[in-house]
């Protein structure tokens, strides 16, 4: 994907699942905030999640890796904005390339003050 994450940080002890790798609900969750920032750039204001689609994780991360999740929007309905989102890892210890690890489509709405859909402004 073009440019930089939308957001980047390490997978530390507290988010592993009881296997001892990192939990898939936290890497979800990591994706939904970076997908979130993309849209809400887009939305000019607040957004929340209504679907995710085509979620798949392709690899499983590890403690200590550094953790980049990119996000590009796909396309912008009436209300609602669909990005795509790829979480890329670098391995602690590894001098390898990064690897992808997810990869899911996340469709947020624009809100009003008063949570309810709003029109996306044109660009
Ligand atoms: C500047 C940078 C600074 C950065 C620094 C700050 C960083 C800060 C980051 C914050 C990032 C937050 C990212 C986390 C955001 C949450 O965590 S939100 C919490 C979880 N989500 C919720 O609680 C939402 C609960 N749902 C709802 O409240 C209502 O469903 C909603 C979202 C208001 C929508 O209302 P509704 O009546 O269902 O809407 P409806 O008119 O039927 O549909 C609206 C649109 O959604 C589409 N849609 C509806 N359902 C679906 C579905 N299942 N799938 C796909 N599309 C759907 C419709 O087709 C329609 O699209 P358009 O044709 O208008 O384009």
């Amino acid at each position: 994907m073009e440019g930089g994450p939308a957001l980047r940080t390490i997978a530390m002890p507290a988010d592993t699942n009881p296997n001892g790798d990192i939990f898939g609900g936290w890497l979800l969750s990591q994706m939904d905030l970076a997908g979130g920032v993309a849209a809400l750039r887009r939305a000019g204001g607040r957004v929340a999640t209504v679907g995710i689609e085509a979620m798949t994780f392709h690899k499983p991360v590890y403690v200590g890796d550094e953790v980049s999740c990119f996000a590009h929007v796909e396309k912008v309905g009436r209300t609602s904005i669909r990005v795509r989102v790829e979480t890329w890892v670098r391995r602690q210890r590894s001098a390898g390339d990064a690897i992808k690890v997810t990869e899911g489509v996340f469709t947020y709405v624009a809100i009003g003050e008063d949570r309810q859909p709003r029109e996306v402004p044109p660009e």
